[in-house]
């Protein structure tokens, strides 16, 4: 049962209230998280399998913590043609809406014989964190992989969590296999986090870690920014649905569970011009959870974290969505592609009622990699250029340089750095003027 949460037009208010379901638990998982980074960061392997142990119940060692060529081969033997046959129409599907995400070197040539541009490179060695704790995601395998090998990224390996049995769920071994990824280590959480920021003896270290996880997860990757690079905080899921009169609650209830489902932490908030919406969406919930096998999970988010806020008006919806940067929104009103322009802050956005967000969790094209906990106002959701850096690159002849002579070097005197002025003045020494070889240049 959706809880009504009072609007009275004091939107961050509301903000907080969801936005606190991140913060007040990262307050009391943060010192955990820290004392396993600093593990790691110290001990190495012997942190990351004792860790391995104690959380998963996987005793890990140096020896068994890839999958190996047979359990590969084992795994790949319980898949079914058909299913291979989905997550190749997946890849391709998001190969076709990133491939608009590439070619981002550019080179200006300038009369005066200046040239200038940007050369984008590939990052060298990147780690996907695939979750593995209470649901097995082989879509996230082709989510992240994909982007990554679109960029050029050469060494790809694979982050996820095993339980006591130390396998890998084979869905999981046909996305990597679908993707051309070899190396899948079977460590996760935290620990794993930090394991592949710091490298240990048994995993070397990566420049980036890029994925969704839960809490644990997204508080390890932020520990770790700056020793390597993170993509965003991709945390427990969000859906917030922008509803009128028209919308089918059917549709609104079916879809604010399937993002319920992921965690207790998930949330699902229905903003509505309609408080008929929001009592038949009600019924609509109670009635459909009933068959569903992620029922206590989805119970729980929505009593903790769900919610139906009313508003005046659409434009008023907006404003609420715009404050809480929802990971994902759905606009299910009249002409909803009219509505777009209003959306200024959301991971991903699903127009109409037959452009379900778990379409975009799969097939659509676009990444659910995403932002979450409000982190949509500056972060984006993963693409190509996760996976990219650029240089820079500058050529200028000397009478060119000649012509900025003194300007730059009043610019670096204002501030006291006469190196730099320096740097410029002794390529204008008349001495050397004379007896300039480099004349071509
Ligand atoms: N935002 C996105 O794009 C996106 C996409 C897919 C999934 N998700 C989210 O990813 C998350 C997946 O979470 P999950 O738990 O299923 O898998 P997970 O792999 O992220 O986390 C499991 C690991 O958490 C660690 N852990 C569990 N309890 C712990 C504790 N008490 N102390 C320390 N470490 C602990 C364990 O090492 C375990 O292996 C969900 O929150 C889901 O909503 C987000
Ligand atoms: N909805 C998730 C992003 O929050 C992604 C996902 C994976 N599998 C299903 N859904």
């Amino acid at each position: 049962m959706l809880k009504k949460i009072n609007n009275n037009g004091n939107i961050s208010q509301i903000a907080t209230k969801f936005q606190g379901r991140k913060t007040n638990v990262s307050e009391e998982v943060n010192q955990i998280v820290q004392n396993i980074v600093d593990d790691i960061r110290a001990k190495g392997d012997e942190a990351l399998f004792d860790y391995a142990k104690k959380l998963d119940g996987y005793k890990l060692t140096k020896e068994n913590l890839t999958v190996t060529p047979a359990e590969r081969v084992a795994g790949l033997e319980k898949i079914d043609p058909d299913y291979l046959r989905i997550l190749q129409r997946a890849k391709k599907q998001i190969e076709e809406f990133h491939k608009h995400q590439l070619g981002n070197s550019w080179t200006t040539y300038k009369e005066n014989g200046v040239i200038m541009g940007q050369i984008a490179r590939p990052l060298e060695r990147v780690a996907l964190y695939v979750p593995g704790g209470t649901a097995a995601y082989p879509s996230t395998v082709i989510m992240n992989a994909v982007p990554a090998l679109l960029a050029g990224v050469e060494d790809l390996v694979i982050i996820t969590p095993v339980k006591a049995d130390g396998l890998v769920n084979p869905n999981i071994l046909a996305a990597a296999e679908v993707c051309g990824i070899s190396t899948i280590y079977k460590v996760g959480g935290a620990q794993a986090v930090a394991a592949v920021a710091y490298g240990t003896s048994s995993i070397p270290k990566v420049d980036k870690i890029v994925g969704p996880g839960n809490l644990f997860v997204a508080t390890a990757k932020k520990i770790c920014y700056g020793i390597v690079d993170i993509d965003m905080i991709a945390g427990p899921s969000e859906v917030l649905i922008i509803a009128d009169e028209y919308a089918n609650p059917k549709y609104v209830a079916a879809d604010l569970m399937a993002q319920a489902e992921h965690d207790k932490l998930a949330s699902a908030i229905l903003v509505t011009t309609s408080e008929k919406l929001v009592v038949l969406v009600n019924k609509e919930l109670d009635r459909q959870v009933k068959s569903l096998e992620r029922r206590e999970i989805i119970e729980s988010s929505i009593e903790n974290y769900g919610g139906a806020i009313l508003v005046d008006t659409l434009d008023e919806a907006f404003e609420v969505s715009n404050q809480l940067a929802p990971e994902h929104l759905e606009i299910l009103t009249q002409d909803s592609l009219a509505q777009l322009p209003k959306v200024k802050n959301a991971g991903s956005i699903f127009l109409g009622e037959y452009t379900p967000e778990p379409l975009g969790d799969y097939m659509s094209g676009s990444n659910h990699v995403l932002p979450t906990g409000g982190t949509a106002k500056f972060y984006s959701g993963l693409g190509v250029y996760s996976f990219v850096k650029y240089s820079t690159f500058s050529y200028y002849p000397k009478a060119i340089l000649a012509t900025f002579k003194d300007d730059v070097e009043a610019f670096a005197e204002s501030e006291g750095l006469t190196a730099h002025a320096n740097s410029i003045a002794v390529r204008f020494d008349e001495a050397d003027e004379a007896k300039n070889t480099n004349k071509g240049e």
